[in-house]
């Protein structure tokens, strides 16, 4: 047998496992029927990394939300490894932007509590305590796992709430905004981290940023939504940059500025969706907007 062995194959060489086709939602109000998402269509390969940016609205946590099984598609669906995804389950974990650990158990028992529900009896109480610790020591929580979540910072929080997600073992991660209310330093910080556990363990993920640095520096692919209602698949941008992927390197490459620039047209000028600043038109504003906090409105 040859001594060479194949290279694992990159998240765009490998297989769709989720795919959404066909996918909307009509949500029931007072006034009738409203549609939030229509006609959605993506396949997302195992191990892939994408992004879903878009207006404040337009749909990107009710996509993610049927992704999870929280809500169901009024048409189409979502298939997991083709398996119509109909409800929650343990292969697709969510982190959420306000981290949702809850506040009267330790760092380890948050973590505890899902590897439990999660693995039941199938793990002896060493293996889980061994787990716990290994899923705290990728987020590097160690030192604070017998803190409760009130003596810890928000972005600390958050590393908790990722290893939470983590030791689920899911093959999807699914995060809405996740470092959204985390200070600059802190995100990317926790951008470096997610970026290289992410490559350790292969995990899909599908992740809800209004971020346009965020979304080029981590996503293999940028799914841009067009603005609701009946919110769709405006862009698909793939990104094609090396990973491991630096900032401060990313920072002077062309390529970078390139995606970045694409996002940014497509959210101010195909899907400009930013009022005004007095005196000014609607163009300038949204780009000087955009230029003080590259975040989308
Ligand atoms: N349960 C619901 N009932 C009625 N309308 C809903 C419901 N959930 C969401 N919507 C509507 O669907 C649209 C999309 O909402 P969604 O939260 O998915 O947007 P978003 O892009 O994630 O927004 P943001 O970026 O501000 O978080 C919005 O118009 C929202 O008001």
């Amino acid at each position: 047998m040859s001594s060479q062995t194949k290279p694992a194959p990159t998240a765009t060489e490998r297989k769709p496992h989720l795919e959404l086709s066909g996918v909307g939602i009509e949500f029931p109000t007072p006034q009738g029927p409203f549609c939030a998402v229509q006609n959605f269509n993506l396949k997302i390969r195992e191990g892939e990394f994408v992004s879903l940016i878009g207006h404040s609205g337009c749909g990107k946590s009710t996509v993610l939300n049927m992704v999870a099984g929280l809500h169901c598609a009024t048409q189409g669906g979502v298939l997991l490894n083709g398996k119509e995804v109909t409800d929650p389950g343990p292969e697709r974990a969510v982190v959420f932007q306000n981290h949702s650990l809850l506040p009267w158990l330790t760092v380890y028992q948050n973590v505890e509590l899902a590897v439990r529900q999660v693995f039941g009896r199938r793990k002896s109480r060493r293996e889980v305590r061994e787990w716990i610790q290994h899923n705290l020591e990728l987020v590097q929580m160690t030192h604070a796992r017998d803190k409760r979540p009130d003596e810890i910072s928000g972005g600390m929080k958050q590393r908790v709430g990722i290893a939470r997600a983590l030791a689920m073992e899911p093959q999807v991660l699914l995060m809405d905004e996740p470092f959204g209310a985390l200070d600059a330093l802190t995100r990317a910080h926790l951008q470096d981290s997610l970026m290289e556990i992410q490559a350790d363990l292969g995990n899909t993920v599908i992740m809800i940023t209004h971020d346009v640095d965020e979304a080029v520096l981590l996503s293999d692919r940028i799914v841009m939504m067009t603005n609701g209602p009946a919110a769709s698949i405006g862009e698909v941008l793939d990104v094609n940059l090396e990973r491991p992927r630096s900032r401060l390197e990313l920072a002077d490459q062309p390529e970078y500025n390139q995606y970045r620039s694409a996002v940014l047209r497509f959210l101010y000028e195909k899907q400009q969706k930013v009022e005004p600043l007095k005196g000014k038109p609607a163009k300038q504003a949204a780009v000087e907007e955009t230029d003080d906090a590259h975040r989308v409105a």
